[in-house]
Protein backbone atom coordinates (compact mmCIF):
# COMPACT_ATOMS: atom_id res chain seq x y z
CA UNK A 1 0.00 0.00 0.00
CA UNK A 2 1.93 3.81 -1.13
CA UNK A 3 2.49 5.49 1.84
CA UNK A 4 -0.29 8.11 1.20
CA UNK A 5 -3.06 4.80 1.64
CA UNK A 6 -1.08 3.97 4.87
CA UNK A 7 -1.51 7.91 6.00
CA UNK A 8 -4.88 7.64 5.18
CA UNK A 9 -6.12 4.56 7.30
CA UNK A 10 -3.38 5.59 10.45
CA UNK A 11 -5.57 9.24 10.21
CA UNK A 12 -9.11 7.16 10.16
CA UNK A 13 -8.10 5.06 13.36
CA UNK A 14 -6.22 8.01 15.49
CA UNK A 15 -9.33 10.43 14.60
CA UNK A 16 -10.28 10.03 18.22
CA UNK A 17 -6.79 11.00 19.33
CA UNK A 18 -6.06 13.54 16.81
CA UNK A 19 -9.43 15.53 18.08
CA UNK A 20 -7.69 15.60 21.54
CA UNK A 21 -4.36 17.56 20.16
CA UNK A 22 -6.84 19.33 18.77
CA UNK A 23 -3.58 21.20 16.67
CA UNK A 24 -5.58 24.14 14.83
CA UNK A 25 -6.36 25.44 18.71
CA UNK A 26 -2.39 26.13 18.94
CA UNK A 27 -1.93 28.32 16.25
CA UNK A 28 -1.35 31.93 16.63
CA UNK A 29 -1.69 32.19 20.96
CA UNK A 30 1.35 33.03 22.80
CA UNK A 31 3.30 30.39 24.29
CA UNK A 32 3.09 31.26 27.72
CA UNK A 33 2.24 28.70 31.53
CA UNK A 34 -1.01 28.32 30.37
CA UNK A 35 -0.68 27.20 27.02
CA UNK A 36 2.13 24.74 28.10
CA UNK A 37 0.01 23.88 31.17
CA UNK A 38 -2.75 22.68 28.00
CA UNK A 39 -0.54 20.96 26.18
CA UNK A 40 0.61 18.88 28.81
CA UNK A 41 -3.07 18.02 29.74
CA UNK A 42 -3.43 16.76 26.22
CA UNK A 43 -0.09 14.70 25.97
CA UNK A 44 -1.18 13.00 29.65
CA UNK A 45 -4.81 12.68 28.80
CA UNK A 46 -3.62 11.02 25.47
CA UNK A 47 -1.18 8.50 27.62
CA UNK A 48 1.84 9.86 26.10
CA UNK A 49 2.92 9.27 29.51
CA UNK A 50 4.50 11.32 32.18
CA UNK A 51 7.92 10.99 31.61
CA UNK A 52 7.61 11.49 27.69
CA UNK A 53 5.16 14.28 28.12
CA UNK A 54 7.88 16.13 30.48
CA UNK A 55 10.54 16.00 28.05
CA UNK A 56 8.45 17.20 24.92
CA UNK A 57 7.01 20.22 27.64
CA UNK A 58 10.42 21.10 29.04
CA UNK A 59 11.55 20.99 25.70
CA UNK A 60 8.62 23.24 23.85
CA UNK A 61 9.53 25.79 26.66
CA UNK A 62 13.02 26.01 25.98
CA UNK A 63 12.68 26.40 22.26
CA UNK A 64 8.91 28.62 22.18
CA UNK A 65 8.68 30.31 25.46
CA UNK A 66 7.05 33.59 25.02
CA UNK A 67 6.43 33.32 21.25
CA UNK A 68 3.43 33.16 19.56
CA UNK A 69 2.91 29.46 18.48
CA UNK A 70 2.38 28.89 14.90
CA UNK A 71 3.58 26.09 12.21
CA UNK A 72 6.93 25.77 13.46
CA UNK A 73 5.84 24.56 17.13
CA UNK A 74 3.53 22.18 15.58
CA UNK A 75 6.50 20.71 13.45
CA UNK A 76 8.58 20.88 16.69
CA UNK A 77 6.42 19.06 18.58
CA UNK A 78 5.71 16.21 15.88
CA UNK A 79 9.53 15.92 15.92
CA UNK A 80 10.02 15.13 19.79
CA UNK A 81 7.14 12.60 19.31
CA UNK A 82 8.74 11.17 16.42
CA UNK A 83 12.26 11.18 18.43
CA UNK A 84 10.87 8.59 21.42
CA UNK A 85 9.34 6.77 18.59
CA UNK A 86 12.37 6.19 16.70
CA UNK A 87 12.57 2.23 16.68
CA UNK A 88 15.71 1.05 15.43
CA UNK A 89 15.27 -2.81 14.85
CA UNK A 90 13.00 -2.93 11.87
CA UNK A 91 9.39 -3.13 12.14
CA UNK A 92 8.97 -6.32 9.98
CA UNK A 93 8.27 -10.01 11.80
CA UNK A 94 11.35 -11.77 12.15
CA UNK A 95 11.98 -14.73 9.17
CA UNK A 96 13.02 -18.07 10.56
CA UNK A 97 16.15 -19.11 8.19
CA UNK A 98 14.68 -22.31 7.68
CA UNK A 99 10.50 -22.73 7.61
CA UNK A 100 8.58 -22.43 9.82
CA UNK A 101 8.84 -18.79 11.26
CA UNK A 102 6.74 -19.47 14.28
CA UNK A 103 4.56 -16.09 15.44
CA UNK A 104 3.38 -16.93 19.24
CA UNK A 105 0.55 -14.73 20.41
CA UNK A 106 -0.21 -13.74 23.76
CA UNK A 107 -2.24 -11.02 26.26
CA UNK A 108 -5.14 -10.47 28.14
CA UNK A 109 -8.35 -11.46 27.78
CA UNK A 110 -10.37 -9.65 24.98
CA UNK A 111 -7.53 -7.95 24.36
CA UNK A 112 -7.82 -8.70 20.18
CA UNK A 113 -5.44 -11.80 19.76
CA UNK A 114 -7.68 -14.32 17.50
CA UNK A 115 -8.65 -10.78 15.70
CA UNK A 116 -5.32 -9.54 15.41
CA UNK A 117 -4.46 -13.50 14.24
CA UNK A 118 -6.93 -12.99 11.65
CA UNK A 119 -5.91 -9.75 10.30
CA UNK A 120 -1.95 -10.91 10.21
CA UNK A 121 -2.88 -14.29 8.54
CA UNK A 122 -5.03 -12.37 6.01
CA UNK A 123 -1.89 -9.91 5.66
CA UNK A 124 0.75 -13.00 5.25
CA UNK A 125 -1.77 -14.88 2.14
CA UNK A 126 -1.97 -11.80 1.12
CA UNK A 127 1.75 -12.20 -0.01
CA UNK A 128 0.95 -15.37 -0.80
CA UNK A 129 3.02 -17.24 2.31
CA UNK A 130 1.36 -20.69 3.57
CA UNK A 131 0.45 -20.09 6.78
CA UNK A 132 -0.93 -22.70 9.68
CA UNK A 133 -3.01 -22.09 12.56
CA UNK A 134 -3.08 -23.30 16.12
CA UNK A 135 -6.20 -23.02 18.08
CA UNK A 136 -4.39 -22.80 21.47
CA UNK A 137 -6.84 -21.39 23.35
CA UNK A 138 -8.90 -24.62 24.14
CA UNK A 139 -10.41 -22.82 27.31
CA UNK A 140 -12.64 -20.73 25.73
CA UNK A 141 -14.71 -22.82 23.12
CA UNK A 142 -15.84 -20.22 20.85
CA UNK A 143 -12.59 -19.23 20.41
CA UNK A 144 -10.99 -22.07 18.28
CA UNK A 145 -14.36 -21.89 16.29
CA UNK A 146 -13.57 -17.84 15.27
CA UNK A 147 -10.49 -18.86 14.66
CA UNK A 148 -11.44 -21.74 12.31
CA UNK A 149 -13.89 -19.12 10.21
CA UNK A 150 -11.26 -16.58 9.80
CA UNK A 151 -8.76 -19.66 8.63
CA UNK A 152 -11.42 -20.76 6.24
CA UNK A 153 -11.84 -17.03 4.61
CA UNK A 154 -8.04 -16.49 4.69
CA UNK A 155 -6.90 -19.73 3.09
CA UNK A 156 -4.72 -21.32 6.29
CA UNK A 157 -4.93 -24.55 7.76
CA UNK A 158 -5.91 -24.69 11.07
CA UNK A 159 -4.80 -27.38 14.09
CA UNK A 160 -7.46 -27.89 17.08
CA UNK A 161 -7.56 -29.37 20.09
CA UNK A 162 -11.25 -30.85 21.87
CA UNK A 163 -12.42 -28.30 23.95
CA UNK A 164 -10.52 -28.53 27.27
CA UNK A 165 -7.64 -30.15 25.69
CA UNK A 166 -3.86 -29.16 26.77
CA UNK A 167 -3.52 -26.06 24.90
CA UNK A 168 0.50 -27.23 25.12
CA UNK A 169 -0.38 -30.48 23.39
CA UNK A 170 -2.21 -28.64 20.56
CA UNK A 171 0.92 -26.67 19.99
CA UNK A 172 2.87 -29.55 19.60
CA UNK A 173 0.39 -31.04 16.91
CA UNK A 174 0.13 -27.93 14.92
CA UNK A 175 4.19 -28.11 15.16
CA UNK A 176 4.03 -31.29 12.96
CA UNK A 177 1.64 -30.34 10.49
CA UNK A 178 3.62 -27.37 9.80
CA UNK A 179 6.69 -29.43 9.45
CA UNK A 180 5.01 -31.71 7.49
CA UNK A 181 3.54 -29.25 5.17
CA UNK A 182 6.25 -27.67 4.94
CA UNK A 183 4.44 -24.25 5.88
CA UNK A 184 6.11 -20.96 5.75
CA UNK A 185 4.38 -19.56 8.94
CA UNK A 186 2.91 -20.98 12.22
CA UNK A 187 0.88 -19.06 14.15
CA UNK A 188 -0.36 -19.97 17.72
CA UNK A 189 -3.29 -18.55 19.34
CA UNK A 190 -3.35 -19.04 23.11
CA UNK A 191 -6.19 -18.13 25.83
CA UNK A 192 -6.32 -14.91 27.47
CA UNK A 193 -5.47 -14.47 30.86
CA UNK A 194 -4.56 -11.99 32.91
CA UNK A 195 -0.97 -11.15 33.70
CA UNK A 196 -1.64 -12.04 37.73
CA UNK A 197 -3.23 -15.47 37.23
CA UNK A 198 0.20 -17.28 37.76
CA UNK A 199 -0.68 -20.84 36.68
CA UNK A 200 -1.94 -19.45 33.05
CA UNK A 201 1.53 -17.23 32.62
CA UNK A 202 3.03 -20.83 33.53
CA UNK A 203 1.02 -22.46 31.09
CA UNK A 204 2.47 -19.96 28.36
CA UNK A 205 5.33 -20.87 29.30
CA UNK A 206 4.87 -24.51 28.81
CA UNK A 207 3.44 -23.88 25.13
CA UNK A 208 6.56 -21.95 24.34
CA UNK A 209 8.73 -24.70 25.67
CA UNK A 210 7.17 -27.50 23.64
CA UNK A 211 7.52 -25.13 20.43
CA UNK A 212 10.66 -24.68 21.08
CA UNK A 213 11.73 -28.30 21.11
CA UNK A 214 9.71 -29.08 18.03
CA UNK A 215 11.08 -26.09 16.29
CA UNK A 216 14.74 -25.05 16.70
CA UNK A 217 15.05 -21.42 17.20
CA UNK A 218 11.04 -20.80 17.75
CA UNK A 219 9.42 -18.92 18.34
CA UNK A 220 10.67 -16.33 16.53
CA UNK A 221 7.92 -14.04 17.57
CA UNK A 222 6.28 -13.51 20.58
CA UNK A 223 3.90 -10.95 20.49
CA UNK A 224 1.78 -9.20 22.98
CA UNK A 225 -1.76 -8.01 21.94
CA UNK A 226 -2.47 -5.48 24.14
CA UNK A 227 -6.02 -3.12 24.18
CA UNK A 228 -4.92 0.72 23.38
CA UNK A 229 -8.31 1.53 25.59
CA UNK A 230 -6.48 0.65 28.52
CA UNK A 231 -4.09 3.18 28.36
CA UNK A 232 -1.05 2.89 31.08
CA UNK A 233 -2.28 -0.42 32.44
CA UNK A 234 -0.85 -1.81 29.14
CA UNK A 235 2.17 -1.68 30.43
CA UNK A 236 1.76 -3.07 33.74
CA UNK A 237 0.61 -6.40 31.50
CA UNK A 238 3.21 -5.49 29.04
CA UNK A 239 6.34 -5.96 31.57
CA UNK A 240 4.54 -9.24 32.92
CA UNK A 241 4.28 -11.02 29.86
CA UNK A 242 8.10 -9.94 29.17
CA UNK A 243 9.44 -11.54 32.36
CA UNK A 244 7.43 -14.56 31.90
CA UNK A 245 7.76 -15.38 27.89
CA UNK A 246 9.94 -12.88 26.63
CA UNK A 247 7.54 -10.59 24.39
CA UNK A 248 9.66 -9.08 21.28
CA UNK A 249 6.72 -6.94 19.85
CA UNK A 250 3.78 -5.93 20.58
CA UNK A 251 0.40 -5.60 18.85
CA UNK A 252 -1.62 -2.54 19.83
CA UNK A 253 -5.21 -2.64 19.31
CA UNK A 254 -8.83 -0.92 19.00
CA UNK A 255 -6.58 2.37 18.50
CA UNK A 256 -9.98 3.68 16.59
CA UNK A 257 -12.25 3.69 19.68
CA UNK A 258 -10.46 5.57 22.08
CA UNK A 259 -8.81 9.35 22.42
CA UNK A 260 -5.32 7.00 24.23
CA UNK A 261 -3.06 6.61 21.11
CA UNK A 262 -0.47 8.20 23.07
CA UNK A 263 0.07 4.85 25.18
CA UNK A 264 2.32 3.96 21.96
CA UNK A 265 4.77 6.28 23.04
CA UNK A 266 4.63 5.17 26.87
CA UNK A 267 4.54 1.15 25.90
CA UNK A 268 7.54 2.25 23.53
CA UNK A 269 9.65 4.34 26.25
CA UNK A 270 8.77 2.29 28.90
CA UNK A 271 9.05 -1.44 27.35
CA UNK A 272 11.79 -0.68 24.60
CA UNK A 273 9.06 -3.22 22.66
CA UNK A 274 8.93 -2.60 19.05
CA UNK A 275 5.54 -1.62 18.13
CA UNK A 276 4.85 -4.36 15.08
CA UNK A 277 1.27 -3.59 14.25
CA UNK A 278 -1.60 -1.23 15.57
CA UNK A 279 -5.02 -2.65 14.96
CA UNK A 280 -7.72 0.22 13.82
CA UNK A 281 -10.86 -1.25 13.77
CA UNK A 282 -12.53 -4.74 13.78
CA UNK A 283 -12.46 -5.19 10.38
CA UNK A 284 -9.62 -7.73 8.87
CA UNK A 285 -8.23 -4.48 6.91
CA UNK A 286 -8.02 -2.72 9.99
CA UNK A 287 -4.49 -3.72 10.27
CA UNK A 288 -1.22 -1.60 9.98
CA UNK A 289 2.32 -1.99 10.30
CA UNK A 290 3.75 0.64 12.60
CA UNK A 291 5.13 3.35 11.16
CA UNK A 292 6.41 6.15 13.69
CA UNK A 293 6.53 9.18 10.82
CA UNK A 294 2.94 7.93 9.85
CA UNK A 295 1.17 7.59 13.13
CA UNK A 296 2.78 10.80 14.53
CA UNK A 297 1.68 12.92 11.23
CA UNK A 298 -2.15 11.28 11.43
CA UNK A 299 -2.34 12.61 15.32
CA UNK A 300 -1.86 16.02 13.99
CA UNK A 301 -4.16 15.84 11.01
N1 LIG B 1 -12.80 -1.42 17.32
C1 LIG B 1 -11.91 -2.43 17.38
N2 LIG B 1 -12.29 -3.64 17.89
C2 LIG B 1 -11.37 -4.63 17.92
C3 LIG B 1 -10.03 -4.46 17.44
N3 LIG B 1 -9.37 -5.66 17.63
C4 LIG B 1 -10.26 -6.52 18.19
N4 LIG B 1 -11.45 -5.90 18.37
C5 LIG B 1 -12.69 -6.46 18.96
O1 LIG B 1 -12.41 -6.79 20.32
C6 LIG B 1 -13.20 -7.93 20.71
C7 LIG B 1 -12.29 -9.02 21.27
O2 LIG B 1 -11.45 -9.46 20.19
P1 LIG B 1 -10.88 -10.96 20.20
O3 LIG B 1 -9.97 -11.07 19.04
O4 LIG B 1 -11.97 -11.95 20.35
O5 LIG B 1 -10.06 -10.91 21.57
P2 LIG B 1 -9.25 -12.10 22.22
O6 LIG B 1 -8.03 -11.50 22.85
O7 LIG B 1 -9.02 -13.18 21.24
O8 LIG B 1 -10.29 -12.55 23.33
P3 LIG B 1 -10.20 -13.86 24.22
O9 LIG B 1 -10.14 -15.00 23.24
O10 LIG B 1 -11.45 -13.83 25.03
O11 LIG B 1 -8.96 -13.76 25.05
C8 LIG B 1 -13.94 -8.38 19.45
O12 LIG B 1 -15.25 -7.84 19.47
C9 LIG B 1 -13.13 -7.74 18.31
O13 LIG B 1 -13.91 -7.48 17.16
C10 LIG B 1 -9.68 -3.14 16.92
O14 LIG B 1 -8.54 -2.87 16.50
N5 LIG B 1 -10.64 -2.18 16.92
Amino acid sequence: MAIKGILERFKKGLAKTAQLFNVRSWLGRKVDQAFLDELEGRLIQADVGVAATARIIDSVREAFAEKTADEELVGFVKDQLKELLRDPSPDALLVASKKPSVYLIAGVNGSGKTTSIAKLAQRLRDQDKSVVLAACDTFRAAAADQLSIWAGRAGCEIVRGAPGADPASVAHDACQRALARGSEILIVDTAGRLHTQTHLMRELEKIKSVVQRQIPGAPHEVLLVLDGTNGQNAIRQAEVFTKSIGCTGVILTKLDGTAKGGVVVAVRQTMKLPIKFLGVGEGIEDFQPFDADAFVESLFS
